[in-house]
């Protein structure tokens, strides 16, 4: 029955869809009016298709007799005063079907998973909640084990699913958590924490649908390998218009395309970066030595020290942006060269006063600022800057990097030291800190802009004297003009933005989000949050990420120090604690990688496999047999190899069966085998290298296998020896 309404749903909005697209011509209002229509029902069209998967997952029967049924979207009763046929997971009325326990239920007696293939029911699993007949669970606090332990025990795509139909109470109490203010969640690896972020996007933009749906919500990921695997989760809960980013592309027109050593990425991390800029930027606020020669007319004029002294110390003291303050230098430096051509050229022969009058003086300041040479001593004593200029010429001269930046070591300036061409991604915060001190000049933007328009405002008049000219044949009927006038006119014909909120807020570096979602939040430099901050003052914020999994040498180890800045202490927690992707055998390892005081999560089932170590002297020469190997034990699953930084630098791909990958690429993934090569390496190639150690050991679902060419590290020492 409710397929039947799906597809009903969906052969009317293509209805529409079709009616609206043969539409032509009409008025302009008109025309707006189809776009807006048509991209409502596209969009209505994609959702419908997106969750035509497990529609329906639940179903919940209350004491009272009456039972509902959840599924991805709400599906109503036009026959019957808009009953719930089908209640949106979102809603709060269905919230007990996942946090109704047989200790609290809720009024719920019995809570049905209804696990489906294409419009199928392939299994149904019953939990009776009323205490009297009820089994105590073995798993305390785990709802839907049967449908949970079914859902990580799946083979893995490459893509990640939602977990709509499984989520936990400790992960439903994150999703649903208000909207304001800055929320962290610390979970340790497989807690769910990208699952869960992603499920409170979709949460918060069905809840707060009014707030959110103009301003968008940004989600940030740690890399694109990253974006692509959960690209498919929002959709499938029916959401579309959301912005995937990775940091390194918050800055609009640049796409990180160059690589650097992670020592150059982590200076550049550091708060200490913004002295760096402010400096580069005053640095480009000249004066001369002594004086500049200017020739104007048949004289040579001269702008000495102390007057561009003076111009720049007027612009600096407006605490303008550096590129809208160069209008205040101009009247000190036009002042004093118009004074001295007059001193020369209206000099009275005879010693007495100057023979020029204050018209001729202000005509002389006239020419002075049209002349071509004394634009060329403005420009270098205060040149318009781009944040991408600024920045390229401050990483090419060494000279320039040590005067922007005393306090850096010589090493440390010789990691950013570097010819143009191409941006890293630590680049991007470089350069959204040089765009907010630097402004953006649009004085010719805006010139064109008025142009244009003025361009408009004259064909509508030409329009608008057409029309008049056939109403002049009945002095009766109201003119156009009567009705209209040009400027409205013009105005009518101007183009609306027709982008979504996603699309905009990804062309514009001033957009400011509705809600700004970090995964993996823990490898944000100290310049990376301050780009962050920017897009989101309203600190409407979920941060999600583990302080144990720190990769990035400029990234953190506490959430305080990280959010101190910004919000002070007024932050809230939520930990989860569960592990629903590494089986109890992996994590065993992985906890001793981790070493004594910190906790790791607890796995939610054990698979029965002892992950393993083999000594391998050759691993060139021996990979692809052990690979094959590995491949033969998986079956149908993904495998994925992990090795040290320097092997593979290529872009990973998450469709394939095997992928090769380093610890950076594999953040966030999970693979349903994992093949670790060189752990040894891994552990010395970075000061964090402990923590991509655990990282790489816990992407595994099923199978997990370690290979060294050397010595197996000490904290490996638990696995089981194959040789
Ligand atoms: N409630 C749940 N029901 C079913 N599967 C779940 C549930 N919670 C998490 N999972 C699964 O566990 C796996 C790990 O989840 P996720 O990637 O969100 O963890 P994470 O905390 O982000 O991990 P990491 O820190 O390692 O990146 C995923 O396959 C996810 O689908």
């Amino acid at each position: 029955m409710l397929y039947g309404r799906l597809d009903d749903l969906r052969s009317r909005a293509a209805d529409q869809l079709a009616r609206v697209l043969r539409e032509t011509g009409g008025t302009p209002q008109a025309r707006t009016e189809r776009d807006a229509s048509t991209a409502m029902y596209s969009e209505q069209l994609s959702q419908y298709s997106a969750v035509e998967n497990g529609l329906v997952f639940g179903r919940l029967d209350f004491q009272d007799g009456a039972h509902q049924h959840i599924g991805r979207i709400g599906v109503f009763d036009e026959d019957h005063d808009y009953e719930p046929l089908l209640m949106d997971w979102r809603a709060p009325a269905a919230r007990p079907f996942y946090l109704a326990t047989a200790a609290a239920p809720d009024g719920v007696n019995r809570r049905r998973h209804i696990r489906t293939s294409m419009r199928k029911v392939t299994a149904v699993d019953d939990e009776v909640l009323d205490l009297a007949t009820a089994d105590v669970t073995k798993h305390e606090g785990l709802t839907g084990e049967a449908a949970l332990l079914a859902a990580v025990n799946s083979s893995r795509t490459g893509r990640m699913t939602d977990i709509v139909q499984t989520i936990q109470a400790e992960q439903d109490k994150i999703i649903r958590s208000g909207l304001n203010g800055v929320l962290v969640v610390q979970g340790g690896p497989g807690t769910g924490k990208t699952a869960v972020a992603l499920h409170r996007a979709a949460y918060l933009l069905y809840t707060y649908r009014a707030q959110l749906a103009r301003r968008g919500v940004l989600v940030v990921g740690p890399n694109s390998t990253f974006l692509r695997y959960i690209g498919q989760v929002l959709p499938s809960l029916g959401e579309t218009g959301v912005l995937l980013a990775t940091v390194g592309e918050l800055f609009p027109g640049v796409k990180p395309d160059r690589t650097e050593p992670v020592e150059a990425a982590s200076v550049k991390g550091r708060v200490a970066m913004t002295d760096v800029i402010a400096t580069a930027v005053k640095e480009c606020q000249r004066v001369p030595e002594d004086y500049l020669e200017i020739r104007f007319e048949r004289e040579v004029l001269k702008l000495d020290r102390e007057t561009c002294v003076q111009a720049r110390a007027r612009a600096r003291r407006s605490r303008r942006v550096h590129n809208k303050a160069k209008p205040l230098i101009v009247p000190v430096i036009l002042d004093s060269l118009a004074r001295q051509y007059a001193d020369r050229i209206g000099a009275d022969p005879l010693g007495g006063k100057n023979l020029l009058d204050p018209t001729d003086i202000e005509d002389i300041r006239r020419e002075l600022s049209e002349d071509d040479g004394v634009q060329a001593a403005l420009d270098w004593l205060w040149p318009t800057v781009t944040p991408t200029e600024l920045l390229e010429d401050l990483f090419r001269d060494k000279d320039k990097l040590a005067k922007a930046a005393p306090k850096l070591t010589e090493r440390e300036r010789d990691l950013l030291h570097r010819e143009p061409g191409g941006w890293t991604p630590a680049d991007a915060a470089l350069l959204d800190e040089a765009a907010e001190l630097l402004g953006i000049d649009d004085t010719a933007t805006r010139a064109a802009q008025a142009r244009e328009r003025q361009e408009e405002i004259d064909y509508a008049s030409g329009v608008l004297d057409i029309l008049d000219m056939q109403d002049d044949a009945d002095p009766e009927i109201l003119t156009a003009t009567d009705l209209i006038d040009a400027r409205r006119l013009a105005g009518r014909y101007e183009d609306t933005d027709h982008r979504t909120a996603a699309e905009r807020a990804a062309a514009d570096r001033e957009w400011v989000f509705g809600h700004v979602i970090v995964d993996e939040a823990q490898e944000l430099s100290a310049m990376a949050w301050r780009m962050l901050m920017r897009r989101c003052p309203s600190r409407s914020m979920t941060l999600v990420g583990d302080v144990a999994q720190t990769g990035d040498p400029a990234g953190t180890t506490s959430w305080q120090t990280v959010l101190e800045p910004y919000v002070e202490d007024r932050w809230r927690l939520e930990q989860l604690t569960v592990n629903y992707r590494t089986p109890s055998e992996i994590m065993a390892v992985a906890a001793d990688v981790l070493g004594p005081g910190m906790a790791a999560p607890t796995s939610v089932r054990d698979s029965g496999v002892e992950p393993w170590h083999l000594w391998v002297p050759d691993i060139q020469a021996q990979l692809d047999e052990i690979v094959a190997k590995e491949v033969a034990a998986v079956g149908d699953g993904t495998l994925a190899v992990i090795v040290p930084s320097g092997l593979s630098e290529t872009s990973a791909d998450v469709d394939a069966q095997v992928s090769v990958l380093t610890v950076g690429q594999a953040k966030g993934l999970e693979f349903d085998s994992v093949l670790v090569v060189d752990p040894a390496l891994i552990l010395a190639q970075s000061p964090r290298g402990a923590n991509d150690l655990y990282v790489a050991l816990t992407r595994a679902t099923q199978r997990l296998g370690v290979i060294h060419p050397g010595e197996l590290p000490e904290s490996l020492s638990r696995l089981a020896d194959t040789a």
